[in-house]
């Protein structure tokens, strides 16, 4: 039916477009002179053309040839693939990722928007390095990298303090902020302050993905001391050389700098990530019905592993109804280990109506083995996958993985427990007896070296015909006479920016289960029968992008679908609702920040 508001709905949405792709906006600044090529969101190093020079104080400053942003960019390029080809001989890898690190890293401090155009134009080849896995050696050599501060730091000596330094930030806006206490790095365990990279890292991505404005993100470290003892006695630790605070008066520090964001951003979405365990699940209790925010170790996991896991039995030939009979094992009762099974069970209790059943094909363990009902003091959030000992002949509390795999005869095993090499040769070697027609290898763990295998071992010991995913990145395996074994990178990379910017631009006051499920069904639907035919699940990295715009648009009309969403900037509720499903996309795509020099304006 035609409708005026609908009409004028669109009519507004395309005048949008159309100035936002032909005029750069310019970009209103308070510094003049040296301040700018000290400025890394403004500086254009030799890029400032003569004008802006004149205006902007600038002339003297810089040698007198203009380099287009096009130059620099090949420039730097070279520089990059110069040291590439240098060190492509060494043995020792870990320097030579951080090598990349480094001079990836030198151009951000320097200039933010050549930084940011390499990092998407190139972002196969580079979010490895700033993101999983050398982002996890960044942060454990962290002290010795440590050149500009990045992001904000709070600590338990702030307390008091935070509502005031919350204003030491700045700009004026901030849409997304990505904050860890540093307790569980990746599969590193307690980093302390030295975890500020992985805020970094998943910003970098966020600008990257879903295209947030890098002058409107914010990466914070919570500070609260470390039970790492290493690091306590490290001189050059850069942390609080105290231990963890606990109970109320680590509660009372996370709420006062909460309390500190949303006074001076109402709207920005937090996002928690790499907190231990217990306060990973109470704090996403405590929060998640205050205000936007999520934990993406336990729900962004989440949403990729189901995607995943659909995407199995799809590759196994089978219909997508047969989900609920799948035997899953999951490796790992942690905050992704137990966000991935909630998160599989509400998709079985969708397609069965059974709420009572819904959990007894997944098996869960530990690290003291197989977690039956027998299990002594078992944390209450396993409780609904505690199995019950007689429901398989033999199966019994403590059984190890392998007499899982050989009793349950499964057709997942997925990984989250942070122990590299888990997926052992023997374990492998059971999986492939397990007679399902295509089994599942999904070793998560992060970073490279914690993985549960790696894909050349899964594909060696479980057989050419299984479908692999890690967390972090493998090549293919060539398995010879031109096959190849696919692999998949299972990485939360793959819906957090999405949620976030689904978030934003509908501007949802909180994060529902059915935004975080509307996520993960348009990325499982997102490849072709041909592609998961292969063994491929999720699609490759350089479509980061648009898998993000389409995320984000299935996340802005869940908020709109559940009355959370309050619009954003001058689009309101009523507007987002009428767009159809390809318009949210656009008007998603619309509002993704592109890197490109834009015209400075000094503020008189
Ligand atoms: N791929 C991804 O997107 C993704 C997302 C989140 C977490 N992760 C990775 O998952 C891992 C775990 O994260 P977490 O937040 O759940 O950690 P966590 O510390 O909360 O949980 C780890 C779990 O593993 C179990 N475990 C330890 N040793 C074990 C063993 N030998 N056998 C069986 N279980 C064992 C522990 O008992 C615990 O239940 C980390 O390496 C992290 O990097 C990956
Ligand atoms: O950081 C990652 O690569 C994924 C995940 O959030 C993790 O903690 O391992
Ligand atoms: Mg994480």
């Amino acid at each position: 039916m035609w409708s005026l508001t609908k009409f004028v709905a669109s009519r507004l949405s395309r005048s949008r477009r159309f100035f936002s792709s032909v005029i750069p906006r310019p970009c209103i600044i308070q510094k003049r002179g040296a301040d700018i090529l000290h400025d890394p969101w403004i500086n254009k190093d030799t890029g400032f053309p003569l004008t802006e020079r004149n205006r902007l104080g600038l002339r003297g400053l810089l040698p007198p040839r203009v380099i287009s942003f096009e130059q620099q960019y090949a420039r730097f390029m070279e520089s990059y693939r110069s040291l590439e080809k240098n060190t492509v001989s060494e043995s020792d890898t870990s320097h030579v990722a951080l090598a990349k690190w480094r001079i990836l890293n030198r151009l951000h401090d320097r200039n933010e928007t050549l930084y940011f155009r390499v990092l998407i134009d190139n972002i196969k080849d580079f979010a490895p390095i700033i993101y999983t896995p050398t982002v996890g050696l960044v942060c454990q050599n962290y002290s010795g990298l440590f050149r500009r501060p990045r992001g904000m730091y709070f600590s338990a000596k702030d307390k008091g303090e935070m509502m005031s330094m919350i204003y030491n930030w700045p700009a004026q806006m901030v849409d997304m902020i990505v904050l860890t206490d540093g307790s569980r790095i990746l599969g590193l365990g307690d980093l302390g302050v030295h975890g500020i990279g992985i805020p970094i890292g998943k910003l970098d991505m966020y600008v990257a993905a879903a295209g947030l404005n890098p002058q409107r993100i914010l990466p914070v470290m919570l500070d609260v001391g470390t039970n790492n003892l290493k690091l306590i006695e490290d001189p050059l630790y850069l942390g609080l050389r105290q231990p963890r605070l606990e109970g109320e008066e680590y509660l009372s520090t996370i709420d006062e700098f909460i309390e500190a964001v949303l006074t001076r951003w109402p709207k920005a979405i937090v996002q928690f990530e790499d907190f231990q365990m217990k306060w990973a699940f109470e704090t996403l209790k405590r929060y998640r019905e205050r205000f936007c925010m999520f934990n993406d170790d336990i729900q962004g996991t989440a949403g990729v592993a189901l995607a995943g896991l659909l995407g199995t039995v799809r590759a196994q030939g089978r219909s997508l109804d047969d989900f609920p009979n799948q035997k899953i094992v999951v490796v790992g009762a942690g905050s992704a280990g137990l966000g991935v099974l909630s998160m599989a069970v509400q998709a079985v209790v969708r397609m069965t109506g059974n709420a009572e059943t819904a959990a007894q094909k997944f098996f869960l363990l530990d690290k003291d083995g197989l977690i039956t009902k027998e299990r002594k003091n078992l944390d209450p959030a396993a409780v609904p996958f505690a199995k019950d000992p007689g429901l398989i002949a033999g199966l019994r509390d403590g059984d190890s993985l392998l007499e899982v795999v050989k009793k349950v005869k499964p057709d997942v095993l997925l990984g989250l427990s942070g122990v590299g090499g888990l997926f052992n040769e023997e374990v492998l070697k059971a999986l492939r007896e397990s007679g399902s027609n295509r089994p599942a290898i999904f070793a998560m763990s992060n970073p490279t070296m914690n993985a549960e295998c790696t894909a050349v071992e899964a594909f060696k010991h479980a057989g050419e015909n299984i479908v692999f995913a890690s967390g972090s990145p493998f090549e293919n395996v060539q398995l010879g006479n031109g096959k190849v074994g696919y692999v998949n990178q299972a990485n939360n990379m793959y819906l957090f920016p999405g949620i976030g910017l689904g978030a934003l631009l509908s501007g949802a006051c909180i994060i529902t289960d059915d935004m975080l499920q509307a996520a993960a069904e348009c990325l499982a639907s997102y490849m072709t029968d041909q592609d998961i035919e292969k063994g491929i699940l999720y699609p490759s990295i350089n479509s980061i992008r648009d898998i993000t715009a389409k995320v984000g648009a299935s996340v802005v009309r869940a908020a709109v679908a559940e009355e959370v969403a309050e619009g954003y900037g001058k689009v309101d509720p009523e507007e987002l609702a009428y767009m159809s499903k390809e318009e949210t996309v656009e008007y998603v795509r619309r509002n993704m920040w592109y890197p490109n020099y834009s015209p400075l304006v000094q503020k008189k």
